[in-house]
């Protein structure tokens, strides 16, 4: 087996060698270049350990390396989402921030995209892979599934990450949000994430539990339909295997279309669902007490992935798409609202009999404040989807505000969490280092979101009503430099709002290395069924 690896390593490593040479552009070289190291590393590696005897794996223990690993890189790649955010927040503030030295590397066009990547599937991404395989391995009282394949999900995962970061800087990108990586990151991504949906099902397979928890329903939905919208919407012809250029399979409005049914169902799968099987599990643990409705959490899973799906066309109001498809979108958004805030109050209603924990618990405040955001985000989302909302909120800071009261309210808190939840659990430790520091975290993240959204609702429909303002004859009153200038001083606000944000992580970054850092002894990991 040592020797087959060994061989591997060495091909894809000539052969990498061999495409740094060829790349006929930029990304593409230096993306094989870092390949070509890495397997070259990895059979260095091999060889070196290649007689020596491998311990076997205790069956009995979870594998908890790389969740631990997960939550180093959750924190990590947070920290450099939201530094990236905050710079691009001050650019367009400030346009001289595009510096004329890194012009064509670091301006707003390629930072922008390295933002919304680094902060939905580095730092989202690396956050719902670690906790589902904390998640599955306790609710099924079982090993995760598949031997190291948990750590070929860890290492493949960042390496994915690293292409696309460093593709988008350099050049590299298919032009399609949230999906800019080019064909060979996302034939890797395929790879890596039908790993992941082996390992998790595995698990799922061989449990000791009767039951399949309810969480691991919203993790299983999430990794399938990922999968899916991957596959469908980068389906691209290469324009040559030694280039990173490639060409779409779908043009004109089917490709649009094609687009945001993945675009908004990226939203509803990869945010929405993943994080509600975070939420499952963890809102239960730390308030230690049952989940409220397990009625109500089968309803609302089966209305939410069966309405989601069908929401995609809200992206495309007043656009070439047939009128009868933007209404179709409308009208499935607007059903949303249902199942979203089923969702919402079956975990705020968790803490039946422990509300006092909101008080006492900065935990548990998180958790509920990111429920709150959840619960906003997913009634303003329906009201948007009105056409008649949406023609003047669409290409306005409107939108902006909404993502973020999603992302940093619901996706982010939780996250922060569950990382707070789990760093104590998987190093043993008692509690976290600080709980005054969490509760600093809770109210600069709280204040950030809220200079964040309220700055952009603002200039959202400032501008909105500014661009139809028209005179008494019919002609436009703005011209469209007059709004970009009105909007300066809700920049300046929106830009602060990033650094209370950034800030509070980086106290939660200090705090999770004084925890891990402290001597104390280490708690065996031995199963516990249905823990
Ligand atoms: C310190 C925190 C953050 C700051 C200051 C920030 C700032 C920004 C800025 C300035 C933009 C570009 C807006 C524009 O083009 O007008 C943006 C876009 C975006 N950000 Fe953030 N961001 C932060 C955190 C996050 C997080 C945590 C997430 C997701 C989990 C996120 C997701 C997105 C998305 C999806 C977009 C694209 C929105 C769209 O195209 O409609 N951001 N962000
Ligand atoms: C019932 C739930 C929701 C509905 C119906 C909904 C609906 C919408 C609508 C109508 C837009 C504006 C489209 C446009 O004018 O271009 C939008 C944008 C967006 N929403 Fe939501 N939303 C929902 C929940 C959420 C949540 C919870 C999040 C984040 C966690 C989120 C993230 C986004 C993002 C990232 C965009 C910007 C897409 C872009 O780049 O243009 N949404 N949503
Ligand atoms: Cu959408």
């Amino acid at each position: 087996m040592g020797y087959v690896r060994l061989i591997a390593f060495a091909l894809i490593a000539l052969i990498a060698a061999i495409a740094a040479d060829w790349g006929r552009d930029l990304a593409y070289s230096v993306h094989a270049a870092l390949v070509m190291i890495i397997a070259a590393g990895l059979f260095i590696w091999e060889l070196r350990r290649l007689d020596e005897p491998r311990a076997l794996a205790d069956p009995n223990e979870y594998l908890d390396g790389p969740i631990r690993a997960g939550v180093i890189a959750t924190a990590f790649w947070g920290v450099a989402g939201f530094l990236v955010g905050t710079f691009i927040a001050f650019q367009l503030a400030f346009p001289e921030l595009n510096f004329d030295w890194s012009e064509g590397y670091a301006n707003f066009g390629r930072l922008r995209p390295l933002h919304t990547s680094a902060v939905i599937f580095a730092f989202g991404g690396n956050a719902l892979i670690a906790t589902s395989f904390y998640v599955v391995q306790r609710t099924s009282a079982a090993r995760l599934w598949g031997g190291n394949a948990g750590w070929f999900v860890f290492w493949g995962y960042q390496l994915f990450i690293v292409l696309a970061a460093t593709g988008y800087l350099l050049g590299a990108t298919q032009s399609k949000e949230y999906a800019e990586p080019e064909w060979y990151v996302d034939i890797w991504l395929t790879i890596v994430w039908v790993v992941y949906l082996a390992v998790f099902l595995g698990t799922i397979l061989k449990r000791r539990e009767k039951h399949i928890y309810v969480a691991n329903w919203f993790f299983l939905a999430f990794i399938v339909t990922v999968a899916m919208l991957h596959v469908v919407n980068n389906l691209a012809i290469p324009v040559s295997i030694w280039g990173s250029k490639s060409v779409q399979l779908f043009a004109g409005v089917q490709d649009a279309m094609t687009q945001w049914w993945y675009g908004h169902n990226a939203v509803g799968f990869f945010l929405t669902a993943g994080f509600l099987g975070m939420m499952y599990y963890f809102v239960p643990k730390q308030a230690g007490r049952p989940v409220y409705s397990y009625k109500l959490s089968i309803i609302h899973f089966w209305a939410l992935i069966f309405l989601y799906i069908w929401a995609g066309p809200h992206h495309l109001h007043y656009t070439a798409l047939p009128d009868w498809a933007s209404t179709l979108g409308m009208v499935f958004s607007i059903m949303l609202w249902m199942p979203s805030w089923g969702g919402m109050i079956n975990g705020l209603m968790t803490l039946e009999g422990a509300w006092d924990k909101i008080r006492t618990d900065p935990i548990i405040r998180m958790f509920v404040a990111s429920l709150a955001f959840y619960g906003m985000s997913t009634f303003e989302g329906p009201m948007m989807s009105i056409r008649a909302v949406n023609s003047l909120s669409h290409y306005t800071d409107w939108t902006i505000g909404h993502v973020h009261s999603g992302a940093l309210g619901w996706n982010g808190l939780i996250t922060f969490g569950c990382l707070y939840f789990l760093v104590p659990k998987l190093w043993g430790r008692t509690q976290m280092h600080s709980m005054a520091a969490i509760n600093w975290h809770f109210w600069l993240a709280t204040l950030g979101i809220v200079l964040y959204a309220a700055s952009m609702w603002v200039t959202g429909i400032m501008e909105g009503l500014m661009w139809r303002e028209v005179d008494a004859q019919g002609f436009l009153v703005n011209s469209f430099a007059d709004t970009v200038a009105a909007k300066f001083p809700m920049y300046v606000v929106r830009g602060l709002g990033g650094v209370l944000y950034l800030s509070g992580a980086l106290i939660m970054v200090w705090n999770m290395w004084m925890t891990i850092r402290s001597p104390q002894s280490r708690v065996s990991a031995a199963h516990v069924p249905a823990e």
